[in-house]
C-alpha cells in the first residue's frame, strides 16, 4: 500500500503548504528501520504565531456557520478518511511502528471521533429556565470557546488527533495543532483531507516542529488561544498548566497512567489471560491505558501465569508489513533504555521473567513481550508508567488487599479486574480510583464512552456526549423589559 499520495512535507497554515519561516526542516524516520522517511518544515516561533493569526481570522467565519454546514463538511471528511484508510495507515504504520492491522484499526477509531463530532455539531442545545422576574426571561446559551491549541502524542498519532480536532471543529472553534515531533505526519494527511472536504481556511492549521516548547510555549501562552487540549505525559501536562495559567487557558489534559490489572479466583481465567494479552500488548505496550501492574490472587497465580506465558509467547515480532506481526518497535531508543532500566531493577529486586526480558534481535528498538512473576512490591514497574510490552505479575490475598494496592498511586487513568461475582464487581467498580473501568474487558475504548482520567491523569473527557462541553462555553442571558 503505497502512502506517497498522502505524505506532505510543509506545514499546513491558513490552508496552504508553507515551508518553515526559518527555512529548517527536521528528519521523520521509521522506528522500525532507522531510514528517514521525509524532511518536513521545522516550524518555529513565528510559524506558531502566523498560525494562531490564521486561526483567529478564521474564528467567526466557521463559528457562524450553521451546526448543520459544519456537520456536512465534517461528514465529508469522515468520508475521505476512510476512503484513504488503508494509504494512512501505511503511513502511521511507517512513521510510528505499529502493525499495519493495527494502525488501520486506528484510521477507523479517529474517523469515528469524526463522525460521531459530526452529529453531536448540531445538539448544542441551551436551555430556557422558569424566571425569578415576571418581566424577564432566562436563557442559557452554548457558545464555542475560541481558537483552539492542541499538542499530542507520538503514540496514536492519527486518533489523538482527531480526538481534539473534531470537538473543536463541531463546536466552531478553529484548531492550531503541533503533532509530536516523531510522527507528524499523519497530522499532515488529516489536514490535506480536511482541505478536500471543505474545511475553509485557517480552522485548522498543522505546525510540526523539532523543538516542542518553542512553538508550545506560544501556543499555551498566546492571548488570542483560548483553550489548550494535550495529551501527553504528566511531566508536561504540568508545564502545559502552568503556562497556561498566564492568560487562564481553558484546559483538557489527557495525561499518564498506571493501570492496575486485577484477576480474582472466581474469574473466567481464560478470558482474563485474553484480555490481560489485548491490554498490555497492544502498540507494543505503548499506550496510556495498557495494563501496566498485573495483581492476581494467590490461588490462581500460577495457573495464570502459565496461560499468561504460553499466550504471549505466540506473539510475533517484527516490521509493520511482515506478516501475522502483534509486536512493532518503541518509538526510540530513549523508550528502550527506560525498559531496560525498569525491568532490571524488578529482577535485581527478585523477579524472573517467565519470557522476555531482553531486546529483539528484530531491530535496535524491538523488545520482545515480557513477563515478569514474583515481582516485589518496591519494584520501579509498580509505580512507573513502562510504556513497553512488559507485564510484571504480582500476587494478593484479599479483596481488600487487591483494592489498596491498585489504588496506590497518583494516576487514575484506567483499570481493569476480572470477576464473575456481581457482588463484587459493584463493590470493585465503585472502589477502583480511575476514569475508565474495564470489567471483564481488556480494551475498553469507544468514540461512544467518555474517556479520560482522575487524580494526576488528567483532566476532562474527550469523546461521548460528554465530549464536546470541553469547547462550549455556557452563556446565561436575563432578557428583561418584557411587561406591557
Ligand atoms: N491520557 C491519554 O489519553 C494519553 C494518550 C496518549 C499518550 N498519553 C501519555 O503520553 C505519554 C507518551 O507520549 P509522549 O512521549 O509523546 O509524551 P510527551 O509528554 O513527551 O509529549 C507529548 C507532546 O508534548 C510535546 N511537548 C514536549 N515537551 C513540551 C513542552 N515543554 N511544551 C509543549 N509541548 C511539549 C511533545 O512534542 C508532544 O507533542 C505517556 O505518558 C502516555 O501515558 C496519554
Ligand atoms: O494511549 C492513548 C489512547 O488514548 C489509547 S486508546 O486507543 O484511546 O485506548
Amino acid at each position: 500500500m503505497s502512502f506517497e499520495q498522502v505524505l506532505n512535507k510543509k506545514a499546513f497554515i491558513n490552508g496552504e503548504w508553507v515551508d518553515a519561516k526559518s527555512g529548517n526542516t527536521f528528519a521523520v524516520t521509521n522506528p522500525a528501520t532507522g531510514d528517514i522517511v521525509a524532511n518536513i518544515a521545522d516550524c518555529n516561533a513565528d510559524d506558531a504565531q502566523s498560525a494562531v493569526a490564521a486561526a483567529k481570522a478564521a474564528f467567526r467565519p466557521w463559528a457562524n456557520k450553521t451546526a448543520k454546514e459544519r456537520c456536512q463538511i465534517m461528514r465529508n471528511w469522515f468520508d475521505i478518511v476512510m476512503t484513504h484508510d488503508e494509504e494512512l495507515a501505511a503511513l502511521l504504520s511507517t512513521e510510528q511502528g505499529k502493525p499495519f492491522a493495527e494502525a488501520l484499526g486506528e484510521i477507523r477509531y479517529g474517523a469515528a471521533y469524526i463522525e460521531w463530532f459530526a452529529e453531536e455539531a448540531r445538539r448544542t442545545y441551551g436551555d430556557i429556565v422558569p424566571s425569578h422576574k415576571a418581566d424577564a426571561r432566562i436563557l442559557v446559551m452554548k457558545q464555542p470557546v475560541g481558537v483552539v491549541a492542541a499538542i499530542t502524542p507520538w503514540n496514536f498519532p492519527n486518533a489523538m488527533i482527531a480526538r481534539k480536532a473534531a470537538p473543536a471543529l463541531a463546536a466552531g472553534c478553529p484548531i492550531v495543532i503541533k503533532p509530536a515531533e516523531d510522527t507528524p505526519l499523519s497530522a499532515l494527511a488529516l489536514a490535506q483531507m480536511a482541505k478536500e472536504a471543505g474545511v475553509p481556511d485557517g480552522v485548522i492549521n498543522i505546525v510540526p516542529t523539532s523543538t516542542a516548547q518553542v512553538v508550545g510555549d506560544v501556543l499555551t501562552t498566546h492571548n488570542d488561544v483560548a483553550k489548550v487540549s494535550f495529551t501527553g505525559s504528566t511531566d508536561v501536562g504540568r508545564i502545559i498548566m502552568r503556562n497556561g495559567a498566564q492568560t487562564i487557558k481553558k484546559l483538557s489534559l489527557e495525561l499518564g497512567g498506571n493501570a492496575p490489572f486485577i484477576v480474582f479466583d472466581d474469574a473466567d481465567i481464560d478470558r482474563a489471560v485474553e484480555g490481560a494479552v489485548a491490554s498490555k500488548y497492544r502498540n507494543s505496550g505503548q499506550t496510556c491505558v495498557c495494563a501496566n501492574r498485573l495483581y492476581v490472587q494467590a490461588g490462581i497465580y500460577d495457573e495464570f501465569v502459565t496461560k499468561f506465558s504460553e499466550k504471549v509467547a505466540e506473539l510475533k515480532v517484527g516490521g509493520a508489513f511482515d506478516h501475522d506481526v502483534v509486536l512493532g518497535p518503541l518509538i526510540n531508543k530513549k523508550a528502550v533504555a527506560k525498559v531496560e532500566e525498569l525491568v532490571g531493577d524488578a529482577l535485581e529486586k527478585g523477579a524472573s521473567a517467565t519470557i522476555g526480558g531482553r531486546g529483539s534481535d528484530k531491530g535496535e528498538l524491538f523488545y520482545e513481550p515480557t513477563i515478569l512473576r514474583d515481582v516485589s512490591r518496591d519494584a520501579r514497574v509498580l509505580r512507573e508508567e513502562i510504556f513497553g510490552p512488559v507485564a510484571p505479575v504480582i500476587k494478593f490475598d484479599d479483596e481488600a488487599d487487591a483494592i489498596a494496592l491498585a489504588n496506590d498511586s497518583e494516576f487514575g487513568l484506567a483499570g481493569y479486574f476480572f470477576s464473575n461475582d456481581l457482588g463484587r464487581v459493584w463493590r470493585v467498580a465503585e472502589a477502583i480510583e480511575c476514569g475508565i473501568v474495564g470489567v471483564n474487558e481488556g480494551v475498553t475504548s469507544a468514540v461512544e464512552a467518555p474517556f479520560g482520567g482522575i487524580k494526576q491523569s488528567g483532566l476532562g473527557r474527550e469523546g461521548s456526549r460528554y465530549g464536546l462541553d470541553d469547547y462550549l462555553e455556557l452563556k446565561y442571558v436575563l432578557m428583561g423589559g418584557l411587561a406591557q
